[in-house]
């Protein structure tokens, strides 16, 4: 009777203030800003305050939200105990997930779905999530957790906390772009899911908890992790050009490539990150990795007609700054929260329960 589609491609699900991907245009639209003309101009920061105000902050309310996060950066003791319970065999991303799961439990106003409790919420599990995120890898790794250096922005205390050092100008500037480069994305399969979720008009931290288990899948979010396990099967571009070769013939999906909005170009937020890339090999005086990622591209570019996605360019990025390869996909979790806890915010504003049909198959 209906049109059905199969993983709802091409469905328009929600309607939305928050982002668009204009194929027409080839932009990636926040709240009526170009995602990659932001990203050489302002930072995270300031795309959490535009994904969850409305406008970019002036200044002063830059300093302001910076300084809130800040103050939000702890999580309280019982969520390390929590985590410190999980047996060591753990992900970090399922580290994350029941530590957001737990945050809940503080939420002394659980119930209240307005707007400003979303707000306050959504701010207060921004804050909290580096720490959440990076002690789930220590504390299953058996190293001690870590706190927050309070003297540093969001984004150069989360890689300090993530190295145990503190970054310097350049690192940071890097890692705060790839954090607003993966903030948000419209609508990919998390946030559908935190919206879906959402819509029976459960709470704010279950809806991200949801999205996190769709983000770990290795078909969105957890194909970071899996571009450098990948990348480190070679030791250079020649021998990563057979690994593709092989890979290719065994009918395997190379990660990193392909993408269900830009299936026939290369995502517009990758060519910033390879920039990146290339930066920091400069700096390093090793071009291995930017060399070898060159050639994949190539080869799938020949072969399949596919280009990378932001993940193929992130995960070199974030090995080159001594990032540990669990935290990748928790990292891109952790930024995209400004974007998901936005869309959960509008979902309740304007809710109608999601249930849709299904085109029967059976006897
Ligand atoms: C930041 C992000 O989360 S971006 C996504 C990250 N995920 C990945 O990089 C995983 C690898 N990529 C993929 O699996 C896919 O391209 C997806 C999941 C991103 C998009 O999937 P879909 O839109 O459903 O496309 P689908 O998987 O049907 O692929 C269409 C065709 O292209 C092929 N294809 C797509 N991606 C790849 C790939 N990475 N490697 C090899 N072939 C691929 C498929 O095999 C299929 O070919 P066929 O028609 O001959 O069977
Ligand atoms: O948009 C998607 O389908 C996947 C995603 O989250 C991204 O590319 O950042």
């Amino acid at each position: 009777m209906k049109t059905y589609t199969a993983g709802l491609e091409g469905v328009i699900a929600a309607e939305t203030e928050i982002s668009l991907l204009d194929t027409v245009q080839e932009k990636i639209i926040i709240r009526g800003e170009d995602l990659i003309d932001l990203s050489g101009r302002v930072g995270y920061a300031e795309i959490a305050h535009l994904l969850l105000e409305g406008n970019l902050p002036s200044i002063e309310e830059k300093e302001e939200l910076e300084g809130k996060l800040n103050k939000l950066s702890e999580p309280p003791a019982g969520i390390t105990e929590v985590l410190k319970a999980l047996p060591g065999t753990t992900h970090p991303m399922d580290g994350l997930r029941t530590g957001l799961s737990a945050l809940a439990g503080y939420d002394g106003d659980l119930e209240n779905r307005s707007l400003s409790a979303n707000k306050r919420r959504a701010y207060d599990i921004l804050g909290k999530l580096p720490a959440i995120t990076v002690n789930s890898y220590r504390l299953l790794n058996g190293e001690g957790s870590i706190k927050p250096n309070k003297n540093l922005s969001y984004s150069a205390n989360f890689l300090y906390m993530i190295t145990g050092k503190e970054p310097s100008q350049l690192e940071t500037d890097i890692f705060d772009r790839s954090l607003l480069l993966y903030s948000e994305h419209e609508l990919p399969n998390s946030t559908f899911t935190a919206r879906v979720i959402a819509s029976t008009q459960s709470d704010m931290y279950g809806a991200l908890t949801g999205a996190v288990a769709s983000l770990k899948g290795s078909l969105h979010g957890g194909a970071n992790e899996a571009v450098m396990y990948m990348l480190n099967e070679a030791d250079s571009a020649s021998e990563f050009e057979q690994l593709m070769y092989s890979k290719l013939r065994m009918k395997e999906k190379i990660m990193g490539f392909g993408h269900r909005v830009y299936m026939k170009r290369m995502d517009p937020r990758a060519i910033v990150m390879k920039e990146a890339l290339k930066v920091l090999c400069d700096q390093k005086g090793d071009h291995r990795l930017l060399e070898m990622c060159e050639a994949g591209e190539k080869v799938m570019e020949e072969e399949k007609g596919l280009y990378p996605n932001l993940d193929y360019y992130a995960a070199p990025v974030y090995w080159m700054l001594g990032i540990p390869i669990p935290l990748y996909t928790p990292i891109f979790f952790t930024s995209r929260t400004a974007g998901i806890a936005a869309h959960v915010i509008e979902q309740h504003e304007n809710n109608r329960l999601f249930r849709p049909r299904v085109h029967y198959t059976g006897k």
